[in-house]
């Protein structure tokens, strides 16, 4: 297995709130990583700083052998990410949005598969501003597979989005992923995580508290539990927050 990406020891801090304490993971190539915790966990920040977006206070991170810090242009060029609340001009046609982030590569994906893959065939020519928040959440996802990355890493993936759009969605990653590329997913769906996800990492207050396959994990709480069956949920909510001490 090689690893895509490796976080080693990051710590974050906003003033003198700490949002990551001490987090360490690798992701494999060609894996669906998952990444869950409870809100204000530190999920979006660890990712932040995976995509080179914020300056970590310690630790290091490399990624496809690059530092997001320091190589963050060469970076944009292969790890395509969909930013939570993503915001574009108000007038901007979806279309539009799509050549235009399609001109920021030099091999970019076919925009008709994806308008067809996310459902966003009727909604080409209506302005960014007028779109309903799951409109704007498949825009997000197509942006963040536009330039054809080797790493995609999505944060919320199918937050906002109706029952069918989600199954569309899961479909959708799971045949991206099919071509190699590797996946980060924040998620607070568990049930996303157990059909998607190859490993999960487990995020608490700012450190991993564990990494482990989601099946794994949901023996492992059954166990603890002494249940005869448990879900990746169950998992969750034994490893996190008040009830952590059970772990
Ligand atoms: N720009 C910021 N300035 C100050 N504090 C911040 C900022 N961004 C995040 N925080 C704080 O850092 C901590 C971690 O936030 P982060 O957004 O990384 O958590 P998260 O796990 O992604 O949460 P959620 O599930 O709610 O999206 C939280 O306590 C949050 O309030």
């Amino acid at each position: 297995m090689t690893a895509v990406i490796e976080v080693r020891e990051l710590h974050k801090k906003y003033g003198a709130k700490v949002a990551v304490e001490d987090v360490s993971f690798t992701v494999d190539e060609g894996e669906i990583f998952g990444i869950l915790g409870p809100n204000g966990a530190g999920k979006t920040t660890t990712v932040e700083c995976v995509e080179g977006l914020r300056k970590p206070d310690g630790g290091s991170i490399r990624v496809l052998g690059l530092d997001p810090g320091r190589d963050r242009a060469e970076l944009t060029q292969r790890v395509g990410v969909q930013l939570q609340d993503a915001q574009l001009p108000e007038k901007l046609k979806v279309g539009e949005a799509l050549d235009l982030y399609r001109s920021f590569y030099p091999e970019p994906a076919d925009a008709e598969s994806l308008i067809a893959a996310l459902g966003l065939d009727a909604v080409r020519r209506t302005r960014f501003g007028k779109l309903s928040g799951g409109q704007k959440q498949r825009l997000s996802i197509a942006l963040a597979l536009v330039g054809n990355p080797r790493i995609a890493v999505l944060d919320e993936l199918t937050t906002g989005l109706d029952p069918r759009a989600r199954r569309e969605t899961w479909k959708l990653i799971a045949d991206v992923r099919a071509r190699g590329v590797t996946i980060v997913l924040v998620t607070h769906f568990m049930e996303e995580a157990e059909r998607l996800c190859d490993r999960v990492a487990v995020i608490d207050s700012g450190r991993v508290v564990t990494v482990d396959t989601p099946a794994a994990l949901a023996k492992r709480a059954a166990a603890q539990l002494g249940l005869e069956r448990a879900s990746l949920e169950d998992a969750f909510v034994a490893l996190t927050g008040e009830n952590a001490d059970v772990n």
